[in-house]
């Protein structure tokens, strides 16, 4: 394992099961230093990726308007696709070179979060897409249970302290294609921002251009390898720990001449709380040095407030 004040840190979830302690201590010492870390076997099948991966391409390979069809005018891209050219990051003036689609929790009928989180949608076009992506919804969300109880575990707190708080949560798992980019493209892939959610797991990040600002205000590559997990804070966390676990800004810069006749792809799941929980400072997180900083808020209307300053809602 290496963290330094230049390098992310790398770590097995194997350690987790021979000794919970250590990993915890190891993992929560790279959030608060990054707020991010890298980590492998991490329990998603790479049986499941390997599809996901197929089907996404299959996906953003249709038509234009087979993919517009899929885009919900007024809906905010909480669900199914979002063209190029839509969002803006907060503060940036161009837009990201970007199209996704999105997939939420399914719902049973009547459930009490059916007003705050839309219904589903899927594209009739790539066959087995429903089906490899609600998998990979539940397997992005028992990696990050287990990621939270070592959360907790290193915040001094029960292992299964954040089971309730997103128990039904409004997650989001985004697929995320980035066309080629021309050789005098301006801008990046992606602007700097710092991710709404409590924590958030990405897959695909191998193909360069992912950057976190460090502390020392420099930008530092953050390169998994292909079997690799990248982990970081969202802002519903740092909230909820006064700033102890940073979200952390980051950004998806152009790549390299010789790759800018590539796509890239990759598959962010953004964990979040479940809507009616209350996000207020841990008293564990208050100190004389970090008098706390954060009123209380619900998960859904902080949720709101940042939707409406990126134009997604
Ligand atoms: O594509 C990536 O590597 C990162 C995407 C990201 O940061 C986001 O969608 O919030
Ligand atoms: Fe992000």
């Amino acid at each position: 394992m290496t963290d330094t004040a230049q390098t992310i840190a790398s770590l097995s979830m194997a350690e987790l099961s021979e000794d919970a302690e250590a990993f915890s201590a190891r993992l929560g010492g790279a959030f608060e230093t990054h707020g991010f870390a890298i980590v492998s076997d991490h329990g998603i099948p790479g049986g499941l990726i390997a599809e996901a991966e197929a089907r996404m391409r299959d996906l953003f390979a249709l038509p234009e308007e087979a993919k517009r069809k899929y885009f919900i005018e007024g809906g905010g891209g909480a669900r199914g696709y979002t063209p190029f050219g839509i969002e803006t990051a907060k503060g940036a003036s161009d837009h990201d070179l970007k199209e996704f689609w999105h997939i939420g929790r399914e719902l049973a009928p009547g459930h009490r979060f059916a007003d705050v989180m839309q219904a589903n949608i899927w594209p009739e076009e790539v066959k087995g897409f429903r089906e490899t992506f609600t998998a990979l919804f539940s397997a992005f969300e028992m990696t990050g249970l287990r990621i939270l109880g070592a959360i907790a575990r290193h915040l001094g707190l029960p292992t299964e302290f954040f089971d309730d708080t997103v128990e039904d949560g409004n997650s989001v798992l985004r697929l995320l294609h980035y066309p080629p980019v021309s050789a005098d493209a301006p801008g990046v892939r992606a602007a700097a921002h710092e991710d709404i959610n409590t924590i958030t797991l990405l897959l695909g990040a191998e193909e360069a251009g992912l950057e976190l600002l460090g502390r020392n205000g420099e930008w530092l590559p953050v390169t998994p390898g292909e079997d690799e997990l990248v982990v970081n804070i969202g802002d519903m966390l740092q909230r909820l720990t006064n700033g102890v676990l940073p979200s952390t800004s980051h950004r998806v810069v152009n790549p390299p001449p010789d790759r800018r006749g590539e796509s890239r792809y990759s598959m962010p799941f953004f964990l979040h709380f479940r809507p009616d929980y209350r996000i207020e400072t841990l008293p564990g997180c208050v100190s004389e040095d970090r008098p706390a900083q954060y009123e209380p808020i619900t998960a859904h209307e902080y949720l709101m407030e940042r939707l409406r300053e990126i134009k997604l809602a």
